[in-house]
Order: structure tokens, then C-alpha cells, then sequence
């Protein structure tokens, strides 16, 4: 079920919405986003932010000094808030900047989001402690290859996409001891610990990130599961019943992409986009990718104490 999260108190009744009793905020219980037919667990929650929050939080990023511009391998961008990680793993913090934590205030949005939307009797309560926020910026047919985001960071994270739409590729590894089907051999991008396992050529499923949504990844999709964008300049995505289902070696049934690269969505049902929903009824949707602004929020587990400067300022501090 579709609901624009700044619209849920006029789109729910009062019985489905997790209200906080401090602040009297409403969302929409987290079992309302759950994209389904993909292991435990992500949630799909469109239209997160407004249209003038976006346009407000692509021109902040924008702005920002060109060295905090990263250039890396495929020639995407990106840009580090919160700290960068040391080579064993641990946070050297800094402060976020207001554009994340005052004005839209999307960190603050997305814990209480979470918060209260998990709060449900007998569940336990989602927090996230967001410490980290990476901004990834794709131009049309740019990509990330199959990748982990690693241990150094509690297996719960928020990605907001800004600008364009993309499909993030769910993929997952070998079993050693089945037989051999299609396979891509170790990514160089994956954490240390990775190296060597074989991943599936095949993904397990696709998900169609639309701008100003919101994507929650968690559990076993985080620690044991792999997620690629493919390097594409557009999409083409058709219902289910159209795709040619293909079978992956632990018997799931993953969405094929056919001749033409046409893909199979895992979260069609959520998406709340009437442009999108039309096409698909109609046979297929294709989007030109633009350029896509991805937003991660996560929590690094280990965070140097006294910030960044920690380390020097102990020294200083010495007799
Ligand atoms: O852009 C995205 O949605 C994903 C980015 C990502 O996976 C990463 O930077 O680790
Ligand atoms: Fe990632």
C-alpha cells in the first residue's frame, strides 16, 4: 500500500499508524513498506521527502567545496559526512552538517521514522544512531558492482535517492557444494573477509528506487547478501507475469532479465507512483536514468573517542 510518509495521518486510520507519545508523531507501521519475495528484510518507502526538500538538499550537496568530492574507480562521486573510517574499521568522527541534521532534518526524520514505525507490541524497537552519512553521485550509465557494506557498521541502513530513479540488484553467494550455475567471481570490491566466495550472476531480485524515496536495508539482506547497481543509461521494467522466471541454485525464483534487459521489481506494490503503476499495467515502464544523489545513513560501530582530532590531542596533552 502506497502512502507518501508526510501524507499518513491523512491517508491512514488512527489504528494502523505507530504514534510516538512524546511528540504525538504518526507513521505507518513498518510492515506496510516490506518489500516481499526478497530475503528478511527491506523496506521500500516512497516519497519520503518533499519535492522542495530534495531540490533543497541537492543544491546544499551541490555546494559543497570540491575537495569533499571523492572520484572513485567507474568515475562516480561521492562525498563523506559524519567521518571518514580508519583502515581497521573505527569512525573518525566529525559533525554533520546542517543541511543532514537541521534543516530538513532527514537524520532526525529517518530515526524517528524508524523508531516509532517498528514499535509494534512484542517487536523490537528499530534505532539506528545514524553517525555516517555517504553520498554516492551516479551520472547516466554509472554503477557499483556487487559489493557488502561490511561489519564495520550496524546491519541497518537508509538510503535516500535524489534526482533520478535507478534499480538497486539484490544478489547473493554461491553454495560451494551446488551445482555450477552462472557465477561472477570475486568482486575487488568486497570487504576482506569476502574475498573468494562466488556470487550469483544472476540477481535475486531488483528494486526500483524512484526519487525522494527512502530504501531500509537490515538483517540477512545486509549481513549476508550482496547489492549492485548495474552501469545502464535506462531501465525497463515489466510485471511479473511477463518477465520469464529463472531459477537460482537454492530453489528461489529470482526475475530474469530478458533480451532487451527488461527486469522484474520486487517492490511494485509499494512504489506509489501513478506514472509507473499506469505503464506497467500498459505492458512496461522505461526510464532514462539523470543523475542520481544516493544519501546512506548508518552507524558505524566503532567511533574514535574524543573525535577525529583525538588521537593528536591526546598527544598534545602528554607531559
Ligand atoms: O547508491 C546506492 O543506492 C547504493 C550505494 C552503495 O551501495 C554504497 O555506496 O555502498
Ligand atoms: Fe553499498
Amino acid at each position: 500500500m502506497p502512502i507518501p510518509i508526510h501524507d499518513a495521518e491523512a491517508l491512514l486510520d488512527d489504528a494502523s499508524l505507530s504514534r510516538t507519545e512524546a511528540t504525538g508523531e504518526s507513521f505507518p507501521a513498518l510492515e506496510h513498506f516490506r518489500i516481499q519475495n526478497v530475503p528478511p528484510a527491506a523496506y521500500y518507502i516512497p516519497d519520503f521527502i518533499t519535492k522542495e526538500e530534495e531540490e533543497y538538499l541537492l543544491r546544499r550537496i551541490g555546494e559543497s567545496p570540491q575537495p569533499k568530492w571523492k572520484k572513485v574507480g567507474t568515475g562516480r562521486r561521492l562525498q563523506y559526512w559524519g567521518g571518514t573510517m580508519s583502515k581497521k574499521g573505527i569512525l573518525l568522527p566529525e559533525p554533520l552538517p546542517d543541511f543532514l541534521n537541521e534543516y530538513p532534518d532527514i537524520v532526525e526524520r529517518i530515526e524517528s521514522f524508524l523508531r516509532v514505525a517498528s514499535s509494534v507490541k512484542g517487536k523490537e524497537k528499530m534505532e539506528l544512531g545514524i553517525n555516517q552519512v555517504l553520498i554516492n553521485e551516479y551520472q547516466p550509465g554509472q554503477g557499483i558492482s556487487p559489493h557488502e557494506d561490511g561489519p564495520a557498521f550496524h546491519p541497518l541502513v537508509a538510503t535516500l535517492s535524489l534526482g533520478s530513479h535507478t534499480v538497486l540488484d539484490l544478489h547473493h553467494y554461491l553454495n560451494p557444494t551446488s551445482p555450477s550455475p552462472p557465477m561472477i567471481s570475486s568482486s575487488p570490491s568486497l570487504t576482506e573477509g569476502e574475498m573468494g566466495k562466488s556470487i550469483a550472476a544472476i540477481p535475486l531480485g531488483h528494486l526500483l528506487l524512484m526519487p525522494r524515496s527512502l530504501l531500509v536495508l537490515s538483517s540477512t539482506l545486509y549481513t549476508s547478501h550482496l547489492h549492485a547497481i548495474s552501469s545502464r543509461h535506462k531501465d525497463i521494467i515489466v510485471p511479473r507475469s511477463l518477465s520469464t522466471p529463472t531459477t537460482n541454485p537454492n530453489g528461489a525464483q529470482s526475475s530474469g532479465i530478458d533480451e532487451e534487459g527488461a527486469v522484474t521489481i520486487a517492490n511494485a506494490e509499494l512504489l506509489g507512483d501513478a506514472e509507473v503503476i499506469d505503464a506497467l499495467r500498459e505492458g512496461k515502464w522505461i526510464g532514462e536514468r539523470g543523475i542520481r544523489t544516493s544519501l546512506t545513513f548508518r552507524r558505524a560501530e566503532k567511533v574514535l573517542k574524543g573525535g577525529a582530532l583525538g588521537v593528536l590531542g591526546n598527544a598534545l596533552k602528554r607531559p
